[in-house]
């Protein structure tokens, strides 16, 4: 099944291949080049030569056959592979759920973020395997990987929330993550982030420490 089912559905279970992270029965894949991203990274420039240097793959999405409709509750596995552009993260677009319903994430390999913006304030969760994210109603949510394999997770959600890919363009999404120039020591794993306010300017220096709050 490469489409998604009609309901009414009945009981049925997944198989998840980890290695490649197939699902047996599988329903759409979605594939997001860098030229799928335009006007999100901060460094337009890096961006328009990525695109030009081959339009890389930064992330995919399989999901489930659940279909998204009212009442039903579609799965997929997000892969965003390791990279920069312009010394931030690569990334999903980022999106906010035009009718205000709460998803859940499970971390499955690698090691991401999870970056919530509710329009005035900017949260970031650390996601690990094994990590559940929780995204409440009315926040938007992007998710990046940090580190330098794919960092992969699980996504469940109300089939009738949506995705609002326009709030995100209309509002950013309060803090943006970049690689830090100088990694700051100390105990967590994060010391080569930093979490720097939406608008900066690219070149600005790049110090402080990983952190949450109004942007
Ligand atoms: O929709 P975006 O912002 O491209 O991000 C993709 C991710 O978000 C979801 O649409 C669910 O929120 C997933 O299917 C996927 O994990």
């Amino acid at each position: 099944m490469n489409t998604s089912a009609t309901p009414p559905i009945q009981p049925f279970s997944i198989s998840f291949g980890a290695d490649n992270a197939t699902l047996e029965p599988q329903g759409q894949v979605l594939t997001r080049r860098m030229s799928d991203l335009e006007g999100l990274f901060a460094d337009g420039d890096a961006w328009a030569r990525a695109v030009a240097d081959g339009d890389p793959v930064v992330y995919t999405v399989v999901s489930s056959p659940v279909p998204e409709v009212p009442r039903e509750l579609p799965q997929s596995i997000t892969t965003i592979y390791p990279g920069e552009t312009g010394g931030e993260f690569w990334m999903t677009k980022g999106h906010q759920h035009p009718d205000p319903q709460g998803e859940i994430y499970l971390g499955l390999d690698g090691h991401g973020g999870l970056l919530l913006f509710d329009g005035e304030r900017a949260e970031w969760l650390e996601m690990r395997p094994g990590t559940i994210g929780y995204i409440p109603p009315s926040w938007a949510h992007r998710s990046i990987n940090v580190g330098d394999e794919p960092y992969r997770f699980l996504a469940v959600y109300p089939g009738s929330a949506g995705h609002d890919y326009g709030w995100v363009v209309a509002h950013g999404m309060g803090l943006r993550a970049r690689r830090a120039s100088a990694p700051r020591t100390g105990n967590g794993d994060t010391t080569h982030v930093d979490l720097v306010p939406f608008g900066a300017p690219t070149g600005e220096p790049r110090t402080g420490k990983p952190r949450t709050g109004k942007p």
